[in-house]
């Protein structure tokens, strides 16, 4: 099975996922091999979406030589991507890939570091830009974001998403999540699927996800 379905998570299992993901994760990876890996994994997920969550349907069609029958994915064209500013933006990148004619929103949503995590295991977020098209409800929204730490980013900007309108699927696509993450997205968006390549062990103190990958805008943009 492409994507195995783990309780609060659905992990896409592909090999070659995996393996891009290990590249992601060594502290060898510098800036421009980490980019280009994330917009690799981005692609690969969005391959693996269609294979494991979409249907096909029979199509006619004629070829220049004769009437056929062939497959088409339903649904490939009602597709909302929506890309978590920032560490999202190579991902995303690599996943319209998979969905070339998607509409796509933006929203910036950012941890307020400084302030800590309070006992809830909960960051405040700060969002300062949403630019989404109008959400149907025959469409599937993915909203992607490498990383889902405390789940508190995904929480505030899947409310956002859905303050646009009722997708007839919305999945929440990380390339590696945290177990308290998980759960707390579970617990406040019920109707959200969760994606994800990895699932890690914890979160340390300061919100981060071990093993991981460290701070994944950091390392795509060079800002630290
Ligand atoms: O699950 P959470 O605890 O909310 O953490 C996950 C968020 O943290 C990172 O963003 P960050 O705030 O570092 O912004 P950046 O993408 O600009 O680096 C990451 O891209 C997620 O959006
Ligand atoms: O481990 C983490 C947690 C939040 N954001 C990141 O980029 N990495
Ligand atoms: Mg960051």
């Amino acid at each position: 099975m492409p994507i195995e379905d783990r309780g609060d998570a659905h992990v896409i299992t592909h090999a070659l996922a995996k393996h891009t993901l290990s590249d992601l994760r060594s502290v060898d990876t510098e800036q421009v091999e980490f980019r280009k890996g994330l917009v690799k994994l981005g692609r690969i997920c969005g391959y693996e979406i269609i294979d494991g969550m979409m249907d096909t349907e029979f199509v006619s069609i004629t070829t220049p030589l004769a009437d056929t029958t062939g497959e088409r994915v339903k649904g490939i064209d009602r597709v909302v991507v929506v890309n978590v500013l920032r560490a999202a933006t190579p991902f995303v990148e690599g996943l319209v890939k998979a969905f070339p004619r998607a509409k796509q929103g933006v929203i910036s949503a950012s941890r307020d570091e400084s302030a800590g995590m309070d006992e809830d295991g909960e960051f405040p977020i700060s969002i300062d830009y949403v630019k989404l098209p109008d959400i149907g409800p025959e469409e599937t929204v993915i909203v992607a974001d490498p990383m889902l730490a405390t789940g508190s980013t995904m929480v505030s900007v899947l409310q956002e998403v859905l303050s646009n309108g009722t997708p007839e699927r919305l999945l929440c696509l990380s390339a590696v999540s945290a177990p308290p993450g998980l759960v707390h997205v579970h617990e406040e968006v019920p109707e959200a699927d969760l994606l994800t390549v990895a699932i890690d062990e914890r979160l340390d103190d300061d919100g981060y996800i071990v093993p991981g990958l460290g701070d994944a805008g950091d390392r795509a943009f060079r800002t630290k």
